[in-house]
């Protein structure tokens, strides 16, 4: 999905990338509720947790990276790491794509923003207090959360460069003032961004309920539903945009 819009400018239509933006939906959703099946589990966070520098999780986090980064993953422009200093670089053969995106979207990175509303704010919200020593595993699924919320806001990137494209008449003139808040009355469609929030409260209704086979379950869903509408409406749609005007801004450099 992702590559639909990455690999071909011709392919890049506000629709894609609309419908991108959908599917990483689901993606997000679950791996919430994936997060959901551990408690807090706080040593995970423990700045002095066994002998390794820092936390269990800024652990994770690093080796994973590294390893991913072997691999071509921040090749990819929408995936940005966490844990960028010393990164290895990849050893697989660069794409043959022509690039899409203007050369600015690289130097755009807002992870140390999500990681702080994530763990400060997010994940007292879904996470039930408490500690059943599934450390590492929670670290991983910290990781998977932090990752697909990473990417569907960088994913802004395509969204601003195809705006730009449709548009460069309305554009210009607000980049070359550099213009913040004219840029983000452009890039802003209230209707679009309600209909997202009622969409993921839904999906997290469907998708977070027990299957039975006798009756349709408990009812109540393994990650509240208002919590996900909440979660777009206060930090991943409001962060997408920034990325989109943070792009615009360089878009004529
Ligand atoms: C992503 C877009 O741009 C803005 C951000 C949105 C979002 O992050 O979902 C939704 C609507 C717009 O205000 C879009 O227009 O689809």
């Amino acid at each position: 999905m992702a590559a639909a819009a990455n690999s071909n400018s011709d392919n890049l239509t506000l629709d894609k990338v609309r419908e991108a933006l959908i599917r990483q939906e689901d993606t997000i959703v679950f791996r919430l509720i994936q997060r959901a099946n551990f408690p807090v589990n706080s040593p995970t966070y423990d700045e002095k947790f066994a002998s390794f520098s820092g936390s269990l999780l800024q652990f994770v986090v690093k080796e994973t990276e590294a390893l991913q980064s072997k691999v071509g993953r921040y090749e990819n422009p929408e995936e940005q790491p966490f844990s960028p200093e010393n990164l290895p670089p990849s050893l697989v053969p660069p794409q043959a794509n022509p690039p899409v995106l203007h050369p600015a979207a690289a130097s755009i990175n807002i992870n140390e923003k999500i990681w702080d509303f994530y763990f400060n704010q997010l994940l007292p919200l879904f996470a039930v207090p408490g500690d059943d020593g599934n450390y590492a595993s929670t670290a991983s699924s910290d990781l998977d959360c932090l990752q697909a919320i990473s990417r569907r806001i960088h994913y802004g990137y395509y969204v601003a460069e195809v705006k730009f494209k449709d548009a460069p008449q309305d554009y210009e003139p607000a980049i070359r003032a550099q213009d913040r808040e004219g840029l983000m009355k452009l890039l802003t469609f209230e209707a679009v961004e309600e209909m997202v929030k009622k969409r993921v409260e839904k999906k997290a209704a469907v998708f977070g309920q027990d299957v039975c086979l006798v009756d349709n379950g408990n009812g109540k869903c393994k990650v509240d539903p208002s919590v996900v509408s909440r979660l777009y409406g206060e930090w991943i749609m409001p962060l997408t945009k920034l990325v989109q005007v943070e792009y615009l801004l360089r878009r004529l450099d």
